[in-house]
C-alpha cells in the first residue's frame, strides 16, 4: 500500500482548501468592472474609465503608507453603492467572489450610515445587502459548487457619533443574518472607548463585536478595546507585537497585555497585505504574523479589502507561505483559528470544523 501523497502547496490547489475569512470589507471588495457599470448608471465620475486603469488606481492608492490615505479610496465604491440595486449586486458578487475562492464561511462588514445620501434608511439598507448574500449563497448551492455562508457584521464609523445606533441596527437584525458589530475608520484621535456605550448595550444584549485597534495606533488602543469595552476580536491587533520582546538568542518575553491577550485566546484578525499598504508594518517579511503564531496567540488570515489589496484569501496565505514556508497544517490550523473565533453559534462552528475543514485539509495533507 503506497501512502496518499500530499498535495503541492500552490495557490490552485489552496483556491481547493476550505477556507474562512471574519475581517473582509464589503465596500472594499467590489469589482473594478462592477464599479464601473455603477457608476455610469448613476452618473458618478470615477478616478480611471476602463478596467485594469480603475483596478490599479485603487490598488496603488491605496499603497499610501498611511491608514488615512488608504481610506480616502473608499469614497468612490461607497458613491456606487447608494441604491437597492447596487446594495444587492455588490454583496451577490461578493459571495461568488469568495466562494469561487474556496471560502467556506465568511463575516463580511460594512457601515451602513454610509449608504444613505440617495434616500435608503439604515434598516433598508441592512435588508438588501442580505437580500445579495442569500441570493449569491443560492446561486453557489445552485451550481453544485462547494456550499458557502456568508454573515453580516455592522460596521460603525469612529470618527462619527451613530454607533449606538448601529448597535441597536445590530440586534434588531440579530436573527436575519447579521451576527456582529464593529468600529472601524482612522484609529488615531477617536480611540474605542468614545464608544463605550454602543459596547455596553451590545454586552448587555450578549451580543458579539469586534474593535478595530492596533493598526495605525498602538498599544493604549488595544488595551481600551479589551479592558474597557469588552471586545471579542481585534480587527487586526498587529501592535500587540509592541507588547513583546525579543531577545537575540530568540526567547520572546510577554507584557501584561500580550499575555492576557494569549491568555484569553482573542482572536487577531490579521490581514497581511493590508497592513503594509497602511504602513502598520514595513514589509511583509517584517510582518509579526509568523512571530505571533509561533508564540500561539489565535492568529486568523484576512483579506480586509480585496479591492484595494488586489488580493483573494488564497493569494493572502500563499504570500504567507511565501514568505514564512508554511505548510497545510499550519494553514489548517489558521483556519481552525477562525472558525472557533466566529460569531456563529457554537454547534454551527463545530460542524463546519468536523465536517468541511478537517475533511478538506485531510484530503490536501494526504
Ligand atoms: O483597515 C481598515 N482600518 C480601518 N478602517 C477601515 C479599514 N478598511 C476599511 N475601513 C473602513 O471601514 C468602512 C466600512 O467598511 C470603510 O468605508 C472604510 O472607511
Ligand atoms: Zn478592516
Amino acid at each position: 500500500m503506497t501512502e496518499p501523497a500530499t498535495t503541492t502547496l500552490t495557490e490552485p490547489a489552496l483556491r481547493t482548501a476550505p477556507k474562512v475569512l471574519l475581517h473582509d470589507h464589503l465596500d472594499g471588495g467590489l469589482r473594478p468592472g462592477t464599479v464601473l457599470e455603477l457608476a455610469d448608471a448613476c452618473g458618478y465620475r470615477l478616478p480611471a474609465g476602463t478596467e485594469p486603469e480603475l483596478a490599479r488606481w485603487f490598488r496603488d492608492s491605496a499603497d499610501s503608507g498611511s491608514l488615512e490615505r488608504y481610506l480616502e479610496t473608499f469614497a468612490h465604491t461607497v458613491a456606487v453603492m447608494q441604491t437597492p440595486d447596487g446594495l444587492e449586486r455588490v454583496a451577490r458578487e461578493c459571495v461568488l467572489d469568495l466562494a469561487a475562492d474556496g471560502v467556506v464561511y465568511a463575516e463580511v462588514r460594512f457601515a451602513p450610515e454610509q449608504h444613505l445620501e440617495r434616500g435608503l434608511d439604515l434598516d433598508s439598507v441592512v435588508e438588501h445587502v442580505l437580500e445579495g448574500f442569500r441570493s449569491g449563497e443560492s446561486a453557489v448551492e445552485a451550481s453544485g459548487a462547494q456550499p458557502i455562508r456568508v454573515r453580516l457584521l455592522l460596521t460603525a464609523m469612529r470618527h462619527a457619533a451613530r454607533s449606538r445606533e448601529i448597535a441597536e441596527l445590530t440586534v434588531r437584525f440579530r436573527d436575519r443574518g447579521v451576527v456582529g458589530f464593529d468600529i472601524a475608520g482612522a484609529e488615531a484621535g477617536y480611540p474605542p472607548s468614545r464608544h463605550l456605550d454602543a459596547f455596553e448595550y451590545m454586552r448587555a444584549a450578549n451580543a458579539h463585536f469586534t474593535i478595530h485597534a492596533g493598526e495605525a495606533f498602538g498599544l493604549p488602543s488595544i488595551h481600551e478595546a479589551i479592558a474597557f469595552c469588552g471586545t471579542d476580536r481585534l480587527g487586526h491587533g498587529v501592535r500587540i507585537v509592541d507588547d513583546i520582546t525579543v531577545a537575540e538568542d530568540g526567547t520572546a518575553t510577554l507584557g501584561l497585555l500580550a499575555n492576557y491577550v494569549r491568555d484569553k485566546r482573542i482572536p487577531l484578525e490579521l490581514c497581511p497585505s493590508s497592513n503594509v499598504q497602511t504602513g502598520a508594518v514595513d514589509t511583509l517579511e517584517r510582518h509579526p504574523f509568523d512571530l505571533l503564531a509561533r508564540l500561539r496567540f489565535r492568529v486568523t488570515v484576512n483579506t480586509d479589502n480585496r479591492l484595494m489589496s488586489d488580493t483573494t484569501m488564497s493569494k493572502e496565505m500563499m504570500r504567507l507561505v511565501e514568505t514564512f514556508g508554511y505548510g497545510w497544517s499550519d494553514l489548517e490550523r489558521f483556519t481552525i483559528n477562525a472558525m472557533k473565533s466566529a460569531f456563529l453559534p457554537f454547534d454551527q462552528r463545530l460542524e463546519l470544523i468536523d465536517n468541511v475543514i478537517k475533511p478538506g485539509y485531510a484530503v490536501l495533507i494526504g
